[in-house]
Formats: C-alpha cells, structure tokens, sequence
C-alpha cells in the first residue's frame, strides 16, 4: 500500500482536525502518501481530491470544525454513488481510507470496504452516540461548552431566581445532556435514556425553593423534547420563573479540548497501523482507556449505552 485517502463526514466535531493531522502525519511518516478528500463522501464522488503535505496539516490541531470540510449526502447510499466514488479511487490511486464521523459514515465506509478499498472509521461526534467507544471526538469539548454556558446562565438564574430549561444537542443520546448536568451542578438532567415524572421534577423544585434555593437549572437533552414545551409542561405545576434556552450548533464549535485533541490523535495514528497491517472494515474506539477496533458490522447491530450511573449521581448530589 503506498497511497491513502482521509475524509470527514456528517456533523462537525471539535477534534476532527487533530484527527485529520495524526492519520496524515503517521501516515507519512511510515513512507505513505496521503490524498484529502473535501467534503465527505460528495467530494469522493466529485473527485475534490488534493495530495496533502506535512505542512497541509501544520496549525490545524487546536481549530474546531473540518478542515476538509463535510456533507450530508444521501446518494452515497446508493450503489450508483459508491460506484462513482470508487472511480475516483481508481483515478487518484488511492488504496485504503480513513473516515471521520458518526455512525451514517461508518454506512459509507463499510460499503467502499466492500468494493475493495479498506476502510478504517474514526468515531467523529460531539453526540457520543457510537457503541463500542467510551468516548467519541468532540464530545468532551462539547460538555466543556455546555458547563460554561449552565455557568453563565446560572448568574442570572440566581440573581432573578428563575428555573432556566437548557437544551442540548445529541440526537437520540442524553451523554452531553448527562456528563453537563453531573459537571454543572444541574438541579435535574432530562434525557431519553430514563424516565421521567414532570409532577415530581415540580414538587423538588417547590420543596428547594421552600428551603431557601429559588433558582435552578435543568439540562434537557434535545431527544427528549424540545425545551419551550418542556418549560410549558413545569408551568402547569407552579410558577418556577421559567426560561428555555436552546445552545444548538453553538455546542459543536470551538477548539478542542486537551482530551480530544489526544484521542484524535490516539486514533488517527491506530488508524494508519491498521491499514498498514491490512485491515478494514473496522471502527476505532476507546475502552477502558485502551484504543480498540471492532467490525463495523457488530457496531451496526449493537446500541451505544449511556452512563446511567451518573443519572443516579446526578440525583443523589440535586434534593
Ligand atoms: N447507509 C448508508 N450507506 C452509505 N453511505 C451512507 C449511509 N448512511 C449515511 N451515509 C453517508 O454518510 C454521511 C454522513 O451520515 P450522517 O448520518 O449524516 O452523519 P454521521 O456520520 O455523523 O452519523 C451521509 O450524508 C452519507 O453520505
Ligand atoms: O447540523 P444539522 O445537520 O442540523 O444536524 C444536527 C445534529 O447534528 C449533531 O450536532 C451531530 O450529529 P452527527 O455527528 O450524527 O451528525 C446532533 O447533535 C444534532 O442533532
Ligand atoms: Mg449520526
């Protein structure tokens, strides 16, 4: 193998870049040449296809977003998209690659694995929503965000004494909504992976609010409900000086932090070792703070599982 492509695909994440800079530095440093492939598997297909150089990557590791910018493009579900995909492998020589993003770019990885090309995917997502992988890149950064936002709103959650509802982005997953509650204090944590009793949320938030705290903030994961509805629902129950605030996209930029920047890293240098060795096919991941890879077949079959310890945290630490 002499010839490898890196691609980033679906949402953004903080982290993709360093990701990006760790497959093409290793990459060249065991003797490979490394070709980048600009947005996601619609570059493939359009042939927007460059050689990189070690410089290419150069001051690129602390910056948020893609370098190599990304898409969401349906076709590539497509056996017509993939084949005109693997054209274009053909015409820039490249052999293998390695594909940055969530769980729909595995979909497109594992099918150029299937027309010969091995693949290797990098678990890029500030949801933290890929099984086989404590961690996903982006994610911490994305809960370091959250925490200064619930910081920043609970100034004046406390100086009006209001009960604000913030809702964050991950998809189905409640991880950013949970992992920001624990390290923001959040008087409740509202995500799809428990249950929930709007009644009793109202009646602690009444009994707090007797015992002298009048201000409180519940983070509310975006699979959930969104948070004006949720406000709605807590304000038949009482008057909690209600505010919704929606952090949307704001939550998936930024530079990364010092932990993603070294678990892109981590992964994107195991990525080059696996080709190297002549894998695809496969998903990396970290468990236990070991850097894995499984097939990413079982991934497709398996379900990502939040940290329900930390729920049960959450409410042993908010009465
Ligand atoms: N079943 C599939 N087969 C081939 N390619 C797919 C499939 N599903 C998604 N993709 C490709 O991966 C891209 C990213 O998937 P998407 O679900 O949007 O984001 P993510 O990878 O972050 O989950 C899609 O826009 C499409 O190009
Ligand atoms: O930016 P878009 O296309 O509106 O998508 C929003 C979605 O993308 C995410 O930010 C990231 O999800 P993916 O990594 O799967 O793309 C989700 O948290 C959110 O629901
Ligand atoms: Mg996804």
């Amino acid at each position: 193998m002499k010839r490898i492509g890196i691609l980033t695909s679906g949402g953004d994440a903080p982290g993709m870049n360093a990701a990006v800079r760790a497959v093409a530095r290793k990459a060249m440093h065991e003797g490979l040449e490394v070709y980048g492939i600009n947005y996601g598997f619609a570059g493939l297909v359009a042939g927007d296809i460059f050689k990189m150089s070690e410089s290419t990557v150069g001051d690129k590791i602390q910056r948020g977003g893609t370098m190599l910018y990304s898409a969401r493009y349906p076709q590539f579900a497509q056996e017509e998209g993939q084949l005109r995909g693997v054209e274009q492998l053909n015409k820039f020589g490249i052999e293998a690659l390695v594909v940055i993003g969530g769980d729909g770019s595995y979909h497109g990885a594992l099918a150029l694995t299937r027309h010969g090309f091995n693949t290797i995917g990098l678990p890029g997502t500030i949801d933290n929503d890929i099984p086989y992988t404590d961690f996903t890149i982006g994610f911490d950064t994305a809960v370091n965000t959250v925490v200064e936002a619930v910081d920043r709103l609970r100034d004046t959650a406390a100086s009006h004494e209001r009960t604000f509802v913030v809702e964050v982005m991950g998809r189905e997953a409640g991880d950013i909504a949970l992992w920001s509650g624990v390290a923001g204090g959040a008087e409740d944590v509202i995500i799809p992976e428990h249950d929930f009793d709007v009644k009793k949320i109202a009646s602690k938030l009444q009994s707090s609010r007797e015992r002298g705290q009048k201000h409180a903030v519940i983070l509310l994961a975006e699979g959930v409900m969104h948070a004006d509805q949720f406000a709605k629902e807590l304000a038949a129950y009482g008057d909690f000086q209600l505010r919704a605030t929606v952090l949307g996209h704001i939550v998936r930029g930024g530079a990364p932090s010092a932990r993603d920047r070294v678990l892109a890293s981590q992964m994107g240098a195991y990525a080059v070792e696996l080709l190297l060795d002549g894998k695809g096919a496969l998903a990396v991941g970290i468990e236990n703070n070991k850097i894995t890879a499984h097939d990413v077949r079982t991934l497709f079959d398996a379900k990502h599982h939040a940290e329900l310890s930390l729920y049960t945290l959450a409410e042993e630490l908010t009465f």
